[in-house]
């Protein structure tokens, strides 16, 4: 995936310049990246900041079209937009937890959803979440009201209420405190042996990864570096030490072999 971005000096003259004349770069933002997921797998998806899981994500949803490459997802083009594609997929960003209207309140954007996805009346998944998730309190409030963890726990029920078999879970803990990440991470893993979800996680934190995935993907500057059991990667270094600091070790000198 490609991007072409604009560029422009500092100033004001420069930005003067950039009303006429707009100067662009090509970013490189994932390259060669091929993997393949198993049914029922929850993945992590990690690497440094820039290193192109969001935009994989994002190419993986259907909300990017590459520029180059090919993707099955479900036997799905995933930028074709198929409806019967998005009805079994969610991806949910730690960024940006609800899409649609914020000004609707929490069981307005639920019904609305409802609508979207053809979930009928009778299905009470919707309750079911609501109480697994907490949200009986929040029904009433506006979306825009919320914080962020109650942004994150709707977003997560707005997501889940049509039931989708692949997840793509970009950063879902970002900025929970640690009770409320805890909850999303115990949620998360009964839902995938509940339904037999397939799902791909990034996070920039590990307890998320030793908690949710037996296996990785790693990838550095768009390209993947390992691919493999996590249990064999932190195996590579001797001392046994926390996630944490083989992460750090492997963004900084790579994979050992
Ligand atoms: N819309 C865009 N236009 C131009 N460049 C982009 C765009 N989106 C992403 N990029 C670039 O592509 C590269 C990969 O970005 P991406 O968001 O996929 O990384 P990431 O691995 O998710 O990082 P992080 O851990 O910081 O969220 C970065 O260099 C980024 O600046």
């Amino acid at each position: 995936m490609t991007f072409q971005a604009p560029v422009r000096e500092a100033g004001l003259r420069a930005a003067l310049k950039a009303v006429t004349h707009r100067e662009y770069r090509q970013i490189e933002a994932v390259t060669d990246l091929s993997f393949h997921l198993h049914a029922g797998e929850v993945v992590g998806f990690l690497g440094p900041n820039g290193a192109g899981k969001t935009t994989t994500m994002k190419i993986l949803s259907g909300i990017l079209h590459p520029t180059s490459g090919d993707v099955s997802v479900l036997g799905f083009t995933p930028w074709q937009r198929r409806r019967e594609y998005l009805r079994q997929i969610a991806l949910i960003r730690g960024s940006q937890p609800i899409g649609g209207p914020t000004e609707l309140t929490v069981m307005d954007s639920f019904k609305y959803q409802r609508v979207l996805y053809d979930v009928p009346r009778t299905d009470t998944t919707v309750d079911d979440l609501v109480d697994l998730l907490d949200l009986g309190n929040l029904l009433r409030r506006q979306i825009r009201a919320l914080s962020l963890g109650e942004k994150m726990r709707a977003g997560l029920a707005m997501a889940l209420l049509y039931r989708p078999k692949v997840l793509f879970l970009d950063e879902p803990t970002l900025g929970l405190d640690v009770l409320a990440a805890s909850a999303l991470r115990r949620f998360v893993a009964e839902y995938a042996a509940s339904t037999g979800a397939t799902i791909l996680l990034t996070s920039h934190y590990m307890t998320d990864v030793e908690t949710l995935c037996e296996r990785v993907i790693l990838i550095d500057r768009s390209r993947i570096r390992y691919d493999g059991e996590l249990a064999a990667l932190t195996a590579k270094f001797a001392e046994n030490p926390s996630l944490d600091v083989v992460m750090e070790r492997l963004y900084r000198d790579g994979i050992p072999s």
